[in-house]
């Protein structure tokens, strides 16, 4: 299963990603995971990463594509994966198509079995939750500079894999046990 977690911050994506991968055996890959352990290292990864992700704006895209290459390449990553948090901008889609094709046999993202999950979420739910989550990056300046960047951004990749059909959508706005069974059915899995 190649699966792409999708929506704003907040929207459940590492929550739902978390829980399914753990069912279903497969890694959950988060970029921003990754990147928070790289702050907490003080590798030079994480220094670069460090300012922009406290002002609430993206990582450029080239440090995120070597990130993504890195671990898309690991052992556990060939049987499927949930990405979260990635791509989030069009050049990172486009460079995700690729690798896919690298790592897939020569099978791009458009031909593969690849799924985008969007969980939509009304934006003061979002910032409700995200003010109660308390981590670094969720204070309210913050947490509005990340919805307006994932408005400009990140939204448009809706519509990328939409026109691909690769687009699963799901209401978000709801309890995390009715996300999860909605998740399942609309993926078709029922464990
Ligand atoms: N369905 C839900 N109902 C209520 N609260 C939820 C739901 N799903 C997740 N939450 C809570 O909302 C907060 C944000 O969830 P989560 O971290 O999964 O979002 P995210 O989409 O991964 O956000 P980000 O992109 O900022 O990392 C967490 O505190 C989580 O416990
Ligand atoms: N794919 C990404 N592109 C650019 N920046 C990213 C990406 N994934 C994560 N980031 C940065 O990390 C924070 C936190 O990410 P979450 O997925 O919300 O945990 C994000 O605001 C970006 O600065």
């Amino acid at each position: 299963m190649q699966l792409i977690f999708m929506g704003p911050p907040g929207a459940g994506k590492g929550t739902q990603a978390q829980l399914l991968a753990t069912l279903w055996k497969i890694p959950h890959i988060s970029t921003g995971d990754i990147l928070r352990a790289c702050v907490v290292a003080k590798t030079t990864l994480g220094q670069k990463a460090q300012a922009y992700m406290d002002a609430g704006d993206l990582v450029p895209d080239q440090l995120l594509m070597d990130i993504v290459q890195e671990r898309m390449n690991q052992p556990d990553a060939t049987a499927g994966w949930i990405l979260d948090g990635f791509p989030r901008t069009v050049p990172q889609a486009a460079f995700f198509d690729t690798l896919l094709c690298d790592v897939g046999g020569g099978k791009s993202g458009k031909d593969c079995d690849l799924r985008a999950v969007n969980l939509d979420v009304p934006d003061n739910i979002l910032v409700t939750r995200l003010l109660s989550r308390g981590r670094q990056d969720d204070n309210e300046q913050t947490i509005r500079r990340r919805l307006q960047v994932y408005r400009e951004q990140t939204e448009p990749l809706i519509e990328f894999y939409r026109d691909r059909q690769q687009l699963v959508a799901v209401d978000g706005d709801r309890s995390m046990e009715e996300v999860t069974a909605q998740l399942q059915q609309a993926l078709s899995v029922d464990s």
